[in-house]
């Protein structure tokens, strides 16, 4: 139903930079704004408005559905450079899903799997097909070395995967560290035309709960579910200052996950690539591959949204009171075995 009380009109900057919800003419108003998506090679400001208005079709939500958040009190949801800092109780998963769908937009989600990996597509999209975005449109970009193991899936309606071919390697530290070399390539290639958002996951993984369009920005960074609570001196940053991933002592924000992003990413990759082969050249791999660069990137180019380790957790851990949901976990596995390499 809609509704027709004179309110002053007003602007409500809501969740993220990405849109406005304003008062107009007796109707709310949905206005959004969006940047330098990934077809932006100069990442020249292409501004998109779309005004929409009126109460009923599809997609659609009336004031009567906000449900007006407690929020969180024992964490803390917002970074001091103003970004939000996701967690459940902070955000209306229907509406926030709701506001997102007006754009329609197009994820991408990135996820190696060469040698014995692949064996976790399975559960991986399985469980992706549950929770993650459901209803949005989905296309996974699967790297691999080993094409007749991706297992038939069925997806849900606008959902879709492609394979693409990586050669197999002999370190995990090399299949690591290509995921910055794959994903720039790819991006170039291919993804920049076919999506807005991307993401790039571990697929050691499983989704247990809804991971929605709270996720989407067009930077979002993952807390390392190992690091949330320690200071900053406790980071396992790159130290040495020959690697290109130095961080300086007492700089940094938070230490993030390499295990998912998501957002436009495709300069953080390009940035992340260069820096890596730098590195190569002057024989030196940062301490946690390429999760030293993202983390070093991230400090100089701050991320729009920051989530909550409720968006990488890991079997291997005890599930703290703060999480009060866990979206999607890492599985225990034995590095030893799965590995090309073995476990060191
Ligand atoms: C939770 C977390 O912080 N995870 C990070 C941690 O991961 P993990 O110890 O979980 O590393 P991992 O073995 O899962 O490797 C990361 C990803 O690379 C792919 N892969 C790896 C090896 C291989 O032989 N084949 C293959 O396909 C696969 O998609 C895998 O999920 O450390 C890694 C190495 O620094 C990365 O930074 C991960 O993001
Ligand atoms: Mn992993």
């Amino acid at each position: 139903s809609c509704h027709h009380t004179i309110i002053p009109s007003f602007i409500l900057k809501l969740f993220s930079n990405d849109f406005i919800l304003h008062f107009l003419n007796n109707y709310w108003v949905f206005s959004f704004f969006s940047f330098c998506k990934p077809c932006d090679n100069n990442r020249e400001p292409e501004l998109k408005f779309v005004e929409i208005e009126g109460c009923s079709e599809k997609g659609r939500w009336t004031i009567g559905d906000l449900k007006m958040q407690t929020g969180r009190t024992d964490v803390n949801a917002v970074t001091n450079w103003n970004a939000p800092l996701v967690w459940e109780g902070t955000f209306d998963p229907v509406v926030i899903d709701a506001i997102y769908k007006r754009l329609d937009p197009r994820v991408a989600v990135m996820v190696l799997a060469v040698g014995k990996y692949t064996r976790f597509l399975k559960g991986f999209l399985e469980s992706a097909e549950k929770y993650f975005l459901v209803d949005f449109r989905v296309t996974y970009y699967i790297f691999t070395d080993n094409k007749q193991d991706v297992p038939k899936i069925e997806l849900g309606t606008g959902r879709k995967i492609t394979v693409l071919d990586v050669p197999s390697a002999t370190r995990w530290q090399d299949v690591v560290l290509s995921r910055m070399k794959w994903a720039t390539i790819a991006i170039d290639k291919q993804i920049r035309n076919e999506a807005d958002y991307l993401f790039m996951m571990d697929v050691d993984s499983i989704f247990h709960s809804r991971f929605g369009a709270e996720s989407l920005s067009p930077l979002s960074a993952v807390l390392h579910r190992g690091y949330y609570k320690t200071t900053r001196n406790d980071f396992p940053y790159e130290r040495r200052g020959t690697s290109k991933a130095y961080i300086p002592p007492d700089e940094g924000d938070y230490y993030y996950t390499a295990a998912v992003w998501g957002g436009y990413l495709e300069e953080m990759y390009k940035y992340c690539y260069k820096q890596s082969e730098e590195d190569a050249k002057n024989n030196i791999e940062a301490v946690w591959q390429e999760e030293s660069h993202l983390n070093r990137y991230l400090l100089y180019n701050k991320p729009t949204k920051v989530l909550s380790p409720e968006y990488l957790w890991a079997d291997y851990d005890q599930v703290p009171e703060d999480i009060r949901v866990v979206r999607i976990s890492q599985l225990v596995k034995n590095y030893a075995e799965v590995r090309p390499n073995g476990g060191q």
